[in-house]
């Protein structure tokens, strides 16, 4: 497993578990799954769900215990199956003026403790946004990426960083990925633990309304900084 990157709130996990035959034959069935329906049962989808949420209750608990001294079955009582969830992203291709970024998706940050990433292992897109510069993430059939959340920003008192990423579409071919998102239930309560604590206290629930209200409202999400103790949001 690789040691992350508090920096970039991003990395790359090799052992993961889940066989390059799964990860093939998943992405077949992805790829059909946009065509017509799908019966996830005893699916390639339905086994890389299984084996990454396994990975990340242990990321997550890794994190949490060797860079935060945390040791707490938070992530076990929090964090289900159930309350967990598998996205599949399809890019179509997009042919667009060579100075112009088509976004397959906006930048953004997930608002969950940690997302688990298969891209497309040929076409890339995935960019990391850091200080205002874009750094392509070289696809690589061998890994899995881990996103940093927003809660883990908030749970960690700052210690790892929500990362900012978006997709720029190829003008030439279409491109899939597979995103699982680590999440707690609704009502869990994250807060940080930390003195001076940087955030307030909120439950899930209350931030994915928030989330989804700004977004109706604005355009856009707003994101952790409103609920810094001294939000200038509210
Ligand atoms: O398609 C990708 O590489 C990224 C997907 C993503 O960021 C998301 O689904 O939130
Ligand atoms: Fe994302």
């Amino acid at each position: 497993m690789a040691r992350a990157s508090e920096e970039w709130g991003f990395f790359q996990v090799v052992n993961h578990g889940v066989s390059p035959e799964i990860l093939d034959r998943m992405r077949r069935e992805q790829v059909k799954a946009f065509k017509q329906p799908f019966d996830r049962k005893n699916s390639a989808i339905e086994q890389f769900a299984t084996t990454v949420a396994d990975l990340a209750q242990k990321l997550a608990g890794i994190l949490a215990e060797k860079y935060l001294g945390r040791k707490s079955t938070f992530f076990q009582d929090n964090c289900a199956p159930s309350t967990c969830y598998l996205r599949m992203n399809r890019y179509p291709p997009c042919p667009m003026p060579p100075a112009a970024a088509v976004f397959g998706l906006m930048p953004h940050t997930d608002s969950d403790f940690l997302t688990i990433l298969y891209q497309d292992d040929q076409v890339g897109g995935l960019q990391l946004v850091k200080d205002g510069k874009c750094f392509a993430v070289k696809p690589n059939p061998q890994a899995l990426i881990v996103n940093i959340g927003d809660l883990f920003q908030a749970w960690s008192n700052g210690v790892y960083k929500s990362v900012e990423h978006r997709v720029v579409t190829n003008p030439h071919v279409e491109r899939f990925s597979t995103a699982y998102f680590f999440c707690p239930s609704y009502d869990t309560e994250i807060e940080s633990r930390c003195e001076p604590s940087i955030y307030r206290k909120f439950s899930f629930k209350e931030y994915r309304q928030q989330v989804q209200e700004d977004v109706g409202k604005l355009g856009r999400k707003v994101g952790l900084s409103r609920f810094t103790v001294n939000a200038i949001y509210s």
